[in-house]
This record gives C-alpha cells, structure tokens and sequence, in this order.
C-alpha cells in the first residue's frame, strides 16, 4: 500500500452553500480525530466557507479524481457539536424529505453557528515602523488615513472599527497586508461564553433522620433544595433558609451536597409567575399505564407507545413520574408541545420537579436565551428538554425518553423549508436511540390509532377522568333554525352563558376565524373582495377599521363602490372572533371578555399574560381561535360553545373529517375539569354529519372505526403513502406548463416501476386549493405508493429527472412528504 492510499477524505455539508455534501481532503494533522460532527473551514471557489463533517471515509467516491481535491484549512470544534445519533437523524431527514443536508442541518444548529468568522487585522512590527516612518503620501484618501491612524492607535481592528471608517479604507487595508504591515485572523463568533459563573449546590445524599429532626434549619434547607429538584442556586438558599452557608459548609465537607461553579444562562422568563399544582397519588387507571411503559424506561429499547387518554385523565402526571425515572437512570428527556403557551402551562410543573436541570425550548426565546440553552443542553446541564417542534432537533445527548404531548395536533407539521412532523421524527430519533416514545393525546392521529390497533405501536388508554369527573355534557344547536343576530349566539347558547355566570362559572368561545367579518361581497354582483397577490378573500377587521390577507399581510381600507361592476355597494359577511366578542359584550355589558387570536397574540409573553388572567378569575369569557383549544386545564371553565362547527368541515381536503373530530373534542375537552361538572354547547348547519355527531357522543374509537373504514375504501394514508409536489411560479401560463410535464414525467415514472411490479399512483397536476399566494401561482402533484421505500423510490426518480429539464429552472418544485394540507 503506499502513502497515498492511507489519505482520509471528509464528506462536509457547506452551510448556506450548494445543496450536495462535498468532498475534501484532511490534512496530516488531522487524521485520526473524529471529525464527524464537528465545524471545518473549507475553500469554496474564490471564498472560504463554514461546514459541518458528516463522514470520513478511506476511500474517495469511484467518480471524483483526487487532482481535484481540496484541503480542509481549519478544524473549528474541539468535540463534536451534534451527538452522533442526531447527525444520523439529520442525515436520515434529508433523504425522507428530500431536503438537502446542510439545509436539514442549518435548521438544528443555533444561527450563531454558522456565522462566518469575523475577521481581523494585526499591526505587524513592520507596520509599525512603516506608519511612523511615513509621512503623508500624496493621494491618500481620508479613509485610508484614517485606517492608518486607527492601527497606530489600537494595534487591531475588527469589522466594527473598520465600518466606521470614512471611505477609501478598503483599498488601502489591501495595500497594507501585501506590504506584509498588516496581518489577518479569523475569530470564530461561537457560542458567547457567558461572563457570570454562580454557586450551585446540588444534593448528593439524604442525611439521616435523626439529624434532621434534631435542627428546624436543616429541615428546611433540605426541603428548599427538594423542592427545587434537588439543585438550587447557592444565593437562593442563602435568602430562603437562616444559617445556610453553616449547612452548606458543614453538608459539604461531609460529602452529602457538591457546591459547583456554573456558568449563569440566561432562561426563558415566560413561566416565573405560574404556580405548580401540587402532588398527586396517582389513580389506578394512571398506575396501571405507568406500570405498562415504565419497563421500556427503565432499560431502554425502541418502543412507541400511543397514550390514549380522555382530555383530564391525568397525562401529564404520567409523563413526568417515566421522566423522573429516566432522570433517575442518568439518563435524559425530550418533551414535545405543540405550542408555547402549552409550554408554559406545564413549564411551571416541569420546573417544580427537575429545577435547573429543565431547558425550555421554543421559537419566543430572545436569541441570546436560545444560544444559553443550547449550551445548557450541550454542555450535559439540561436533562429535561421541555419545546415545541423544533425541540425534537435539540442536541440532548444520552437521550433515554421521548415524549410527544397532543400528538395529533398539525402544528407539528412545518408547512415551509424543511417540510417535517416533529412527532414522525420523534419516533425516528427514539428508534435510533433505541429508546421508547410516547404520543400522548385524548384524539391521537388516525396515523397513530391504526398502529396502535394492529399492534405496531403499543396501545395504553385512560378511559377516565380523574377524580371520577364527568366527561361534559354535549348539547347540539341546529343553526338552519337561526336568523340575525342569532347567527352569532344562538339562543341556547346564551342561556347557557346565562347560567354559568349565575354559578360564578367561567366560559370560553371557540371560532376558528379571526377578524370581524369573513369577506366583502358586493349587492349587486356578488363579487367577493380579493388579495391581489392571493387567491383568498379579505377579511375585515373592524378594530383597525382595514380589510387585511391572512395570507400575505396585504391590507387596504375598507371598500365602498364594488370595483368589479362599480356601482354595488360592498356589504361584510360572515363573522370572525372579533365579532363574536362584541355580540357578547352586547348582550351581557357586564361581563369580562378576554380574546386570544394571532390578531390579539403579537407575542409570547402576552399569550402568558392572557392565559394567567383567565386562570385566576380575572374575566369571565375567553374568545378566541384554536389557540384556545390545546390542551388547556382551566378548573373553572365549566361552558364551552362551539360557534361554528362547521368551518374546518369545508376544507377539501381528506383529513378535514379528522381535523375536524380532532378539535372539536379537545375544545370541549377543556369543560368541566374542575369539582363542577362541565357542558358544551356546539353551533352547526350540518347537525347530522357524521363528524359532528361523533363530536355530539365524544366517542372518539367510534369515529375512527368509521373513518379508517373510509380510508381504506378510499386507498388514503394510513393504508397508503403520499407526497404532494407543489410547482410554484410567478407566471400563471408558465407554472401551469411546468406542473403539466411534471405530471407526464411521473407517469413515465409510474410505468417504469410498474414494470418492475410496484404500484403507484399520480394524481393531478391540479391547481391547489389556494391558487395563487403572495404573487406566485401554485399546483399540486400528489405521487401515492403503497409502502414508504417505494414512495421514496418514485419521488427520488422524478426529482433526478426533474433537474435535468431545463424549463423547470423558472419555477420552484418542493416536495412535501405526508402532507398535513393541501392548500
Ligand atoms: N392522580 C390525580 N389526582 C388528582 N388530580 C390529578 C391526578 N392526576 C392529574 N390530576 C389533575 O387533573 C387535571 C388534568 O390533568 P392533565 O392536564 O394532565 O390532563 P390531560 O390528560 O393532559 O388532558 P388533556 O388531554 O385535555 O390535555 C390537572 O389539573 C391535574 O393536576
Ligand atoms: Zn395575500
């Protein structure tokens, strides 16, 4: 073998560069680390660039000559700074959603990350006697003499100095470092250390009980550091126990607390003011689950488990007794909520147990916050990783649980970019971690019902609520009967609110449209007010007197004479929660309203804000879209009203009938977890639809029964599997042309396997539900396999066909693999 056999080549994803990895060569210094995972500097044409090792192999790819190779310049990590399981989920999400690595990659690390370095530049010696010595040569411009007067001052200049410069200083910093007066770095904007260190004790063993009862002071030092999960911050037991630095010092030395020096990381401030729930015996329903999944926590081997709970059987307590057990192993978790204001609701639990050692993770953290708890996770300091969806790329390591809560809720879908369901690559990271998943909901996926019925997934249900609370009573209102005002509020409903504000109950108000009124419509010729660059209607919002897209943002002022026919005039239709919240301030002028929608939700802290006021009695209706619905436990709230039940019904799209179901239960989930029992009163136009009397007996097995009987007539997911290719472009004629050879390519595709007896069906190309969006005109492709390795077979084949066409260069073509929506 000779020399040039033994080299190594590392496969490196370019971040913000060309979507294939790319191969270099690893310079003699390097060989023999591992790489994998780590940030390399690597030339890049003209340019220096920033990627992340993804493979070192001996032996270069047949079809790349060695001539052509490149040297890696600089290793910039000392440890790898993804796990190596989640580099292999990030490798297994590129080919699954056919997304370019460094992409998949570029959405998991911190933006900091992948910032170029920040370059510098040094006097040298000779600089020095070169400045001094020169007088002031004709020509100069201000810039550079002002360049030349900042090196003499300060010796180095950053980015910052240099941009502050007047013009002319480029020029001159080139002839200065060719002259060699000058010399450059790189530093590497990694993570920001943080300045600030504190003490932190941490408890090691219990005392015995004797000397614990002997001193009052102990006793309490022991329960604050308890409570705080067994790890508490030195200052904040010196301001809650008398004589705590006496303990700390005598504990210490005795070996039963560790003090530890600890970097101070900035944490999310959203949950400070919400109070734990205190602890619970479990009931025996909860037991009898917890005894069914704890075996598979606490010697960890791949297992997805569905949690099937009635809403307010006590999921949560579930998940944190398996949580505490995997903590109790040496191992980590990974909790996943769809939304943050879920997050914060149980951030004050999650708190209460695991103390320092939790790190919330969503998409409101400031990034000085996100970059601190990055480290906190990487660094091995979180062993509880509480986030919504893109937690589940979180770089936990020696990850022993993974919990999905409210598994069935869309919000897990990223509908852009990278197009993954975080609980689909749940499942993925525990498999590959060998570790169980739990999909916890009270309405689980159709996805997740199936496998748990045939036996794939493992099946634990909670038929109860705690405490043997009564699931609500569930009160239909046919609205065919309702005219006027009454479209609103039905008369049922407002007695019912009557009622409730006689028992001193609370009640919330669910719409799923935002906004006063849903469209403009004109008399005369019934033309609806449209976005110019959507195809979707405007919706009036009467606060901001404005007609806005819920789109694209577009807004204008309120339309007169219609534009179409000029001479009609343009009426509101339709009604959103804005209106809802004024029909009830007519009817009841006493009554506190609260409204949370994406009109009234501007930021993180305000869902908080509002949530928490409506928590403790502060108002006594909460109005608002599906934000409302999710996983919500309000004692207090013993009405809830459906306002209409239809509007998710009309979306033509297969899963609507499961959406639907889906809401519609947890909405009313959220009545009567409380002592008193809890009633919903439910507004449609379609009383006997199938969806709404499942709703109308909550029984969900039911409707699942029946609906996957209709997927299977029907060949959809689950007995299928689909992709939907979406052609965008800013030419209607030419997108449509584009989205047509598409459609001829994935026939030929379609014959090609069927010769080689696999099946697969195209569906389309079609215009897609919402035509046109932010000025670009949109089809869909729909390719369906009957197993996944097919449908990744048929989509990569078209794809590598794809980009051989030229004529495909003028519109986008994304794949969106499982998709959630259609439009
Ligand atoms: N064993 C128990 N005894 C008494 N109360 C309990 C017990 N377990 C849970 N609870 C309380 O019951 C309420 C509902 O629990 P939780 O919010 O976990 O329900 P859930 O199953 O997640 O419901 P949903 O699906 O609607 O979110 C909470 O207030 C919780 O503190
Ligand atoms: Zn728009």
């Amino acid at each position: 073998m000779n020399s040039k056999d033994s080299e190594s080549f590392a496969l490196c994803a370019v971040l913000r560069g060309p979507a294939e990895c790319l191969s270099y060569r690893l310079p003699e210094s390097c060989r023999g680390l591992n790489l994998v995972g780590r940030r390399v500097v690597v030339p890049l044409g003209y340019r220096e660039a920033v990627a992340v090792v993804v493979a070192v192999e001996e032996h270069l790819p047949a079809h790349l000559g060695k001539e052509a190779l490149k040297d890696i310049r600089l290793v910039v990590d000392e440890a790898p700074l993804l796990p190596e399981d989640l580099m292999r989920l990030c490798q297994w999400m590129s080919r699954y959603y056919f997304h370019p690595l460094p992409s998949v990659l570029e959405a998991v690390l911190p933006s900091s990350h992948f910032a170029h370095p920040e370059r510098y530049y040094r006097l040298t010696q000779q600089g020095r006697h070169g400045l001094q010595g020169v007088g002031r040569p004709e020509g100069k411009s201000a810039g550079g003499l002002a360049l030349e007067r900042a090196f003499l001052e300060s010796g180095e200049l950053g980015p910052k100095d240099l941009e502050s410069l007047p013009k002319g200083w480029k020029a001159h910093l080139k002839r200065l470092e060719s002259l060699g007066w000058i010399s450059r770095h790189d530093v590497w904007p990694s993570l920001v250390p943080s300045t600030k260190t504190q003490k932190i004790v941490v408890l090691r063993s219990v005392p015995d009980e004797k000397r614990i009862a002997a001193s009052a002071h102990l006793r309490r030092f022991l329960t604050v550091l308890r409570d705080s999960g067994g790890t508490c911050p030195l200052a904040d037991l010196r301001r809650q126990v008398p004589q705590a630095s006496y303990w700390v010092r005598k504990l210490a030395a005795e070996g039963a607390i560790g003090v530890e020096e600890r970097d101070i990381l900035r944490e999310s401030p959203l949950a400070q003011d919400l109070k734990p729930r205190a602890l619970v015996t479990l009931t025996p329903e909860q037991q009898a689950a917890v005894a069914m999944m704890i075996e598979a926590v606490s010697s960890p081997t791949f297992k997805p488990f569905v949690l099937y709970g009635v809403t307010g059987s006590g999921k949560t307590e579930i998940y944190l007794r398996l949580i505490q057990e995997t903590v109790d192993q040496g191992r980590t978790a990974l909790v996943l909520v769809p939304e943050i204001a879920l997050s914060t609701q149980l951030e004050a639990q999650f708190r209460a147990r695991f103390g320092e050692a939790l790190s919330v993770w969503h998409s409101g953290l400031a990034s000085g916050v996100r970059d601190d708890q990055w480290k906190k996770i990487t660094s091995g300091q979180a062993s509880v990783v509480l986030g919504v969806r893109s937690a589940v790329l979180s770089p936990l390591k020696n990850v022993g649980l993974i919990v999905v809560d409210e598994e069935h809720d869309v919000s897990y879908k990223q509908d852009e970019r990278l197009r993954y369901h975080a609980r689909d690559v749940a499942v993925m990271r525990a498999r590959i971690a060998n570790v169980p998943v739990i999909l916890g909901s009270a309405t689980p996926s159709l996805q997740s019902f199936y496998h748990g019925r045939t036996g794939r997934y493992t099946l634990v249900t909670l038929r109860k609520r705690v405490e043997g609370r009564p699931l609500p009573h569930m009160h239909i209102v046919d609205m065919r009967r309702h005219r006027g005002p009454f479209r609103v509020l039905s008369p049922e409903l407002v007695q019912a609110l009557k009622e409730t504000f006689q028992d001193g109950g609370q009640a919330m108000l669910f719409l799923n449209r935002r906004g006063f009124a849903s469209f403009f419509l004109c008399r005369s010729c019934g033309a609806v007010l449209q976005c110019p660059h959507c195809a979707v209607s405007l919706t009036y919002h009467q606060s901001l007197e404005r007609v806005l897209c819920h789109y694209c943002g577009h807004e204008e002022a309120v339309p007169g004479l219609c534009s179409a026919c000029g001479k009609g005039s343009m009426v509101p239709f339709g009604f959103g929660t804005e209106r809802v919240e004024e029909e009830l301030h007519r009817t009841f002028p006493q009554v506190k309203t609260l409204r949370m929608d994406r009109d009234t939700m501007t930021c993180a802290s305000k869902v908080v804000q509002t949530l928490e006021a409506f928590r403790s009695q502060k108002a006594h209706v909460l109005v608002g879209t599906q934000m409302i619905t999710k996983g919500h436990d309000f004692p207090h709230v013993t009405l809830v009203g459906v306002i209409n039940a239809d509007t998710s019904l009309q979306i033509s799209d297969f899963r609507s009938g499961e959406t639907t179901a889906q809401l519609l239960m947890q909405v009313a989930g959220r009545a009567g977890r409380g002592e008193k029992p809890g009633r919903v009163v439910l507004q449609t136009y379609n009383p006997h639809h199938h969806v709404i009397q499942a709703a109308a007996t909550l029984d969900y097995d039911h409707f699942c029964e029946h609906e996957l009987t209709s997927r299977r007539t029907l060949q959809y997911p689950p007995f299928t599997r689909m992709a939907r290719v979406l052609v965008t472009g800013p030419h209607g004629h030419v997108t449509a042309q584009a989205a047509a050879e598409l459609g001829r390519m994935g026939r030929a595709v379609q014959a090609a396997l069927k010769a080689k007896g696999i099946p697969l069906a195209i569906l389309g190309p079609a215009p897609a539900p919402i035509q046109k969006l932010k000025r670009r005109y949109r089809y869909n492709l729909y390719v369906k396999a009957w197993t996944a390795e097919d449908l990744q077979t048929a989509v990569e084949s078209l794809l590598e066909q794809a980009a051989q066409q030229a004529f495909l260069a003028s519109v986008q073509v994304t794949v969106d693999r499982d998709p959630v929506s259609s439009l």
